[in-house]
Parts: structure tokens; C-alpha cells; sequence
């Protein structure tokens, strides 16, 4: 009994040092320490002179002495300490010192690991004391103030006895090329101005000191050019109006805040439309109601289907690391300095162009109401919201009257109302309503800038957040494309699918960081996305050996969709290992340091791969592409890689079912024909767009109407130059290499049949172990010496481990299983 008392008592003892309030609350002291030492610090700048001789008569009894009086702002405790700090330690470095007490507050109260504490240190503590010589050195003998402190004069005094007066300096030098070589780790390959840079950056870091430690493995950044400053020269449209952001604040979300733009009269007319509900009887002049909501709006955020990712397999044993709570792994921190593209790069938006007057309004209203009179349709009520294309009029029938025969009237409507692009939603899913969009006499155009500077994108907490255009409530929609998850684009030519595609990849560079998303390209066309080369160490991903990082012919496509494929295996089996079931899970692991990078586990940039044109691939590799397209559309979602394809061919041998069945999210431009919206769409509706950016989205059924943000070519242009002048990655994000059939083929003049039965077994075992050892494959599998040893000849032959190496265990060259089954199925299928 005594004895469970004694160790429950031990175990009080435990949790109570285990306590996480206590280093909390050990924090807490030292910022308060810190802080009291800066005011006491600064009070003495003003007030050394007067409590100098006070401190020095009374050394440390100041502290009880009731009688001494002092000046310092923290009476005698304050003014003991700065004078014990400034005076006989450091001088004005004493300040690094506090500094560094603060930092360690903030590590306490965060927890994080104390190690790289001990490094900033040692750093700080060597600078300040270079700095005390320094400072008594340089200006010791101007002022009677203790610059460099007692410690600072006396190494003054000592070194310039031994060394002389230029040795000092020399020394001081010596110091910090020494410091710049091993600690700053500066290039001097480079230009003065990259060394410059350089050095400045490096101190600009420290001081900054996140206190997140570089990743061991992380590649050092070549030294480039700094960001360049914002070009304020930058194009405007039409007026050129003052810059709206901070400097410095270029494309950082949260901060900036544009100032809104002088509003004409006719946007103020119309917000007060838009805000107006005015439903009216019919008989009446103005019988219109406007809404404020969007009755089309069935997909709006709806769209972002529910997260219902497709998970895999965790049963494995979880290989979790570092549950020491340790600082979160930054993966920005590769490539801190990096800027995200600032919004004065991007044109602003046309003003006071799009003007809906209530006439054009009135006219379409009683149009569409004698027209209806005509079929003998009664209407009770109708409805106008105004897009920034088109404006919806949702009209309520009269009890009795059958949706159908509205619907077969689509024809004859838009012939009386005169305008192309009448669409009629019959029934508004949901609403019981029948909606007929007409197009507006001067629609307006909806600038990629002001998408972007839309609170929605701004805020949107999205893996891949896009922000396609604005609905016909002129909302901004902005859609996730990781939950898509994938988007087929397809319109004929000269519709906006080639503003469209910039708008995607735009949404992406604003708002993401280059470790955190890669982009594949692909554009058999050679024209449309060229330009993106240049952030070939920024954003691009692509095969080892890739000239041009942006992939053209279909040869390399092939290459490059099958890469992806073993990509995505090789994800697979990573979150397999550390038994996530996606990649959010498996980042959020990784970087509260779960996984052990040692252990082949690395952070997971989302890889987006777009295809701009993909009817000339199909139409030359059929098969070829089709199915590594399908088999990613399939199985990429969990593990972050999303495809975004387009076509300006929608016809059915181009957009085949296989494809169709793997892209629930789909995007129209205009179309010639009906038959070309149902097969992008599964429904009509594409062919009665306008053009010029007016797109359907269509989410699994929900089809919404967007006008699709503008961005043009030196708009593109622009943002490609800022981010590509910005130093990038030293080694660009490289995917696994693929090896063709042939080449497969020549790794050994193997057959199916010359293999062992129990080759395979062995295979997977050696892959499984990633140990390519034949004593545990005669162990394991229960084989003799000489069986086990042709098994691993054949295994060599096939290329899935290394030649033997004497008594070590051979190089195992496949990383997974199912690389393994390819392998395998490959030489089954060949004989
Ligand atoms: N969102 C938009 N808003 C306004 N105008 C647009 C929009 N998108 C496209 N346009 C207009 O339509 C023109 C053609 O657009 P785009 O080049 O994107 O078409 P496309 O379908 O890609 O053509 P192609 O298939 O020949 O490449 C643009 O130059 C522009 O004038």
C-alpha cells in the first residue's frame, strides 16, 4: 500500500515537471525580464550620468539602501542592472542580450525545441562582444559614455597593446570574413552586388529569426538577383489611379486594402437596384422585383463538393517521429525571401461602362411577359437580378401553366427579345421558378484585379483556391480546385479558354507560395503558355533531363502523365507509411515533425497539371494519353495532384467517356452547336452563351453562368516577370523519371516464364524491407543459398536492385510495389 502511495507520489511528481504550464510560465518570466531590462536599458540612455556615481558608491547595497535615490525609470533595481550590464559588461550591445532573453521567452511559451536557442546564443553572444570591441574601438574616445562597455574596453585595451591599433582592425575583419564564410555561409562567387545582397539578407534573417531551423536536406539558394522592387510603372486601363498598397505589402493578402475606387453614378444607381426588393403586381409600371439573392446560385460555394476524399488503406503501422513537439516545419523557409505577385501588376477594372438602365430593364420585362401572353402563358410574378453579362429574369407562371411548354418556347423568346444568348433554366432547380437570362446591351467586363482583391478570394482558405469570375449576382465565385477535383475546360475557339486558363494559373501564383504548389505544363500548341518557362525554379515541375520545362510534344507528354503516375504511387505509399489517409493529413504530420524526413518522407507541394489542348494528344496517342490521364483523374485526388484540361475540340472522340466519367467539374465557353454543350456539359446551354468569357460551370449537375475574369497577355506577362526575376530553387521540382517499355525491355533479355516462382515473392519482400539482402530472402522465404542467389541476379537484371556489393546488402532500386506489379505485368504482357 505504502509503496503504490510512494510511486503515485513519483508519478505526481512526473506530470507536475512534465507540466506544460511550466515552461509556459518560465516564458512568461523571461519576457518579462526582457522587457523590464529594455526600459531600465533605455531609461539609463538619458539617466546614466546622474546615477552613475550613486551606483558606483554604492555597488549591489544600492538594492537596500532606502535612502539612495536614483533617476532611472526603474528606480534602483533599474538602475543597477543597466549600469551593471552597459557599464562593466557590453556597452550598447548589452541590448542584443535583452533581446535574446526575449526570443527565449517566446521559445518557452511556445514550447519549441531549445536547440536552436543554444545556436542563437552563441551567435549573439559572439556578435555583441565583437560589437563592444568595435564600439569602444571606433568611438571610444569620443564620449564618455560606455559604448562598448567595461568588457568592450578592456579587449580594446589588451589587443591594441599586442596587436597595435591596425592590427585591431584587421582583427576585426578577419572576424567577420570568418563569420560571413562559416556562419553566413555567403557565395563570394557571385557579383559584389549578389554578395551585398547576400550579407544583407542574411542579417535581415537573424534579426527576423523565425527560429525555424532549416530542413538538413534543404538546397541552398543560388544567389540571385533580390526581388525586384513593385514596378510602379506598371500598365493601368484607363485611368491611372494612386497605388493602393503599402510598400512592401506587395500581394500579401491581409494587409492590403484597396481604396475604393470613385464610384459613377450609374454603379450607384445600380447597387441601389441590386439592393432594392421591389416585387410589384404585375399591372403595375414597374413591376419588376430585384433580388438580392442569387436564385442561380445553386452550386456558389455549393460547388466545393463535400470533402470526401477517397481514402486509402491506413492499416499500416503508423512510423511517427519527433513527438517531441517540436517547432513546425516551415516549408516556405527554403525560400523565405519570396514575394507573392502584388495586384498593381494586373490592370484595374473598367468603370462606368456597365450600365443596366431601367429601360432596357422594362423593355426585356415586357417583352418576355407578351411574348409568354402570346403562348398563352400567365405569369404572377417576375424577377430581375442583374449579372455583370446577363441579367436573369425569374418569372413565377401562373398556377396551371406546365414548365415544358416555357421550355419548348426558348426559341421563340429569344427571337422576339432580338439578342443572341437568351438561355432559359426551366425550372430553377430548387425554386420552382423559370429563369430566362438575357444578355445585357453593354456587359462589363470582370478584371482578374479586382477577383483577386475580392474579400472572398482574399479570405478563402482553399487548398487551391480559383477565382473564376462572378456569378450573375456579380458575386465573385471562387472555387477549390483540390476539391473539384479536377476541371475539364473546353469551348470553341476565341471564347475565352485561353483567359481562362491564365485566370487559373493566376489565382494560383497569388496566392501560393512555390513550395507549396508545382505546376505541370503541357501544350502541344506551343503558344499558349510558353511564357510560364520562366518560373521554371519557382512553381514548374518536370522530368529529369527536360530541356524546356514546358512539355510539347507527345513523346514527353506520355513521359510525363506516366511520371505523374509513378508520382502519385510513390505518394500513395508515403501516406500509406505514415498512415494518412491524404495529403492535408500527411502535410499536417509532417510538418508538426510526426515523420521522419530520414525515413524517405518529405512535405507535399498540391501538383497541378494543365493541358492546354489535349484533342491533338488524344487524337495522335490515343490510348496512350487517355489512360494515364484517366487512371490520375481517378486515384490523384488524395494525394494532391490535380489535372486541369482543355479543349477547343468538344466533340465526342475527343472528350471520350472515359473522360468525361473522370471529370465531374466541368467548365463551357461558347459552343457552335447543341450537341457540343451536351457532350461538355451533359446538357444544352453552352451554345447559347455570348462569348468572350461568358462560361457555364458545372459541378456533378449544378450548372452555374459565370463571366469569366479577364487577364491579359502583358497582364500575364507582368506577374511571370516579377515572380521569375525573384531568386528561385536551386534545383527545380524534378518528377520521378519513367522509363519506356524499350527501355524497360533492355534491362535484361528476361522473360516471364525464366523467372523463379518465387521471384515475385522475393521482389516484394526486398521492396517491402527496402533491404536487398539474399541471406533474409533465403531466411525469409525459406530458399537455399544458390535459389536465392539467382532469384537476386534476376532481380538485378530487371533493374530492381543494384549489382552486388561483396558482403553488403545489394542497392534496392524500386521504391514501391506497385512500381513493382508494373514491372512485372509489363513482362508478363511482352511474352
Ligand atoms: N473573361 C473575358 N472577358 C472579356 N473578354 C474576354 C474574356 N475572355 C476572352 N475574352 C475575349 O475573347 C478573346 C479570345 O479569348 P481567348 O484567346 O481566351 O480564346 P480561346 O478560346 O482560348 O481561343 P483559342 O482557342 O483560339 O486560343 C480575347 O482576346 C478577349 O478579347
Amino acid at each position: 500500500m505504502a509503496k503504490t502511495k510512494k510511486q503515485s507520489g513519483q508519478l505526481g511528481l512526473r506530470m507536475g515537471l512534465k507540466d506544460e504550464r511550466i515552461p509556459k510560465l518560465f516564458g512568461l518570466l523571461l519576457l518579462f525580464i526582457s522587457v523590464y531590462l529594455t526600459v531600465a536599458f533605455v531609461s539609463y540612455l538619458f539617466t546614466w550620468k546622474i546615477d552613475q556615481d550613486r551606483v558606483l558608491r554604492f555597488s549591489w547595497k544600492l538594492l537596500s539602501e532606502d535612502a539612495a535615490t536614483v533617476d532611472n525609470w526603474l528606480g534602483r533595481l533599474g538602475a543597477f542592472l543597466s549600469n551593471f550590464f552597459i557599464y562593466f559588461c557590453f556597452g550598447l550591445p548589452s541590448f542584443i542580450l535583452v533581446y535574446f532573453l526575449g526570443r527565449l521567452g517566446l521559445n518557452r511559451l511556445r514550447r519549441a525545441p531549445l536547440r536552436p536557442m543554444t545556436n542563437l546564443f552563441v551567435k549573439l553572444m559572439l556578435f555583441t562582444l565583437g560589437l563592444s570591441v568595435l564600439l569602444s574601438f571606433a568611438f571610444g574616445s569620443l564620449t564618455d559614455f560606455p559604448l562598448g562597455g567595461g568588457i568592450g574596453d578592456y579587449l580594446v585595451s589588451h589587443l591594441s597593446g599586442v596587436l597595435g591599433g591596425f592590427g585591431v582592425i584587421l582583427l576585426l575583419l578577419l572576424l567577420f570574413g570568418l563569420y560571413l564564410i562559416f556562419e553566413a555561409r555567403i557565395d563570394f562567387n557571385g557579383s559584389p552586388r549578389q554578395i551585398r545582397n547576400d550579407v544583407v539578407d542574411h542579417f535581415s534573417e537573424m534579426v527576423r529569426f523565425r527560429g525555424k531551423p532549416k530542413p538538413a536536406t534543404a538546397p541552398r539558394t543560388a544567389p540571385a538577383p533580390a526581388p525586384p522592387a513593385p514596378n510602379l510603372s506598371s500598365p493601368k486601363r484607363e485611368t491611372d489611379r494612386p497605388q493602393t498598397l503599402a510598400p512592401g505589402n506587395h500581394g500579401d493578402f491581409e494587409i492590403e486594402s484597396p481604396r475604393p475606387r470613385p464610384r459613377t453614378l450609374s454603379e450607384e444607381g445600380r447597387e441601389q437596384l441590386r439592393g432594392d426588393q421591389m416585387e410589384m403586381p404585375l399591372e403595375s409600371v414597374g413591376d419588376l422585383t430585384l433580388v438580392g439573392k442569387d436564385p442561380l446560385a445553386v452550386g456558389g460555394d455549393n460547388l466545393i463538393v463535400a470533402d470526401g476524399d477517397e481514402g486509402i488503406d491506413t492499416s499500416l503501422a503508423v512510423t511517427e517521429e519527433n513527438a517531441d513537439h517540436s517547432e513546425p516545419y516551415d516549408p516556405t523557409a527554403d525560400l523565405p525571401s519570396y514575394e507573392k505577385p502584388h495586384l498593381q501588376l494586373l490592370l484595374e477594372g473598367e468603370t462606368g461602362k456597365h450600365e443596366v438602365d431601367r429601360a432596357e430593364l422594362e423593355a426585356n420585362k415586357d417583352q418576355i411577359i407578351e411574348t409568354l401572353l402570346n403562348y398563352k402563358i400567365e405569369i404572377t410574378k417576375i424577377r430581375a437580378t442583374i449579372g455583370p453579362t446577363v441579367t436573369l429574369y425569374e418569372i413565377v407562371p401562373a398556377p396551371g401553366v406546365r414548365i415544358s411548354k416555357i421550355k419548348n418556347l426558348e426559341d421563340d423568346i429569344a427571337l422576339s427579345l432580338a439578342a443572341l444568348g437568351i438561355r432559359i433554366i426551366a425550372p430553377i432547380p430548387g425554386r420552382g421558378t423559370i429563369g430566362i437570362e438575357v444578355p445585357n446591351k453593354n456587359p462589363q467586363m470582370v478584371s482578374m484585379r479586382e477577383v483577386l482583391e475580392s474579400e472572398k478570394f482574399r479570405t478563402a482558405k482553399m487548398d487551391i483556391p480559383l477565382a473564376l469570375g462572378k456569378t450573375i449576382k456579380n458575386e465573385v465565385l471562387v472555387a477549390d480546385l483540390a476539391k473539384m477535383p479536377h476541371l475539364l475546360v473546353a469551348g470553341a475557339t476565341g471564347q475565352g479558354k485561353s483567359v481562362g486558363i491564365n485566370s487559373i494559373i493566376m489565382s494560383i501564383l497569388y496566392k501560393k507560395h512555390p513550395s507549396q504548389v508545382k505546376l505541370v505544363m503541357i501544350d502541344p500548341k506551343k503558344v499558349e503558355l510558353f511564357p510560364y518557362a520562366k518560373l521554371e525554379s519557382h512553381f514548374l515541375a518536370f522530368l529529369p533531363g527536360q530541356t524546356e520545362p514546358i512539355t510539347t510534344e507527345t513523346t514527353k507528354v506520355i513521359h510525363i502523365l506516366n511520371s505523374l503516375c509513378i508520382e502519385m504511387d510513390q505518394r500513395y505509399d508515403l501516406l500509406k507509411k505514415a498512415a494518412a489517409r491524404n495529403i492535408k493529413e500527411y502535410n499536417e504530420k509532417f510538418v508538426a515533425r510526426r515523420l521522419n524526413p530520414e525515413k524517405g518522407h518529405k512535405f507535399l507541394p498540391f501538383i497541378v497539371l494543365i493541358i492546354d489542348e489535349f484533342a491533338d494528344l488524344i487524337m495522335t496517342a490515343g490510348k496512350e494519353v487517355e489512360m494515364p490521364i484517366a487512371r490520375l483523374a481517378q486515384l490523384s485526388r488524395a494525394v494532391g495532384i490535380h489535372l486541369v484540361i482543355a479543349t477547343q475540340r468538344p466533340s465526342v472522340n475527343i472528350i471520350t467517356g472515359v473522360i468525361k466519367a473522370n471529370f465531374p467539374a466541368r467548365i463551357a465557353y461558347k459552343v457552335t452547336a447543341k450537341v457540343d454543350s451536351r457532350t461538355i456539359l451533359d446538357s444544352g446551354g453552352a451554345d447559347q452563351l455570348i462569348g468572350r468569357g461568358d462560361m457555364l460551370l458545372s459541378n456533378g449537375g449544378d450548372v452555374v453562368r459565370l463571366q469569366g475574369a479577364f487577364v491579359d497577355t502583358p497582364e500575364v506577362e507582368e506577374v511571370i516577370n516579377y515572380i521569375g526575376q525573384q531568386r528561385g530553387y536551386v534545383e527545380p521540382y524534378l518528377l520521378p523519371e519513367y522509363n519506356t517499355d524499350e527501355e524497360m525491355a533492355g534491362s535484361g533479355a528476361l522473360s516471364y516464364a525464366d523467372l523463379d516462382d518465387m521471384f515475385e515473392d522475393a521482389a516484394r519482400l526486398i521492396i517491402q524491407q527496402q533491404h536487398g539482402s539474399t541471406s533474409m530472402v533465403q531466411r525469409r522465404l525459406k530458399l537455399g543459398y544458390n535459389r536465392a542467389g539467382r532469384i537476386m541476379d534476376q532481380m538485378e537484371q530487371l533493374g530492381i536492385v543494384g549489382p552486388s556489393q561483396g558482403s553488403k546488402p545489394r542497392e534496392v532500386l524500386v521504391y514501391d510495389e506497385m512500381e513493382l506489379t508494373r514491372f512485372i505485368d509489363d513482362l508478363r504482357n511482352r511474352s
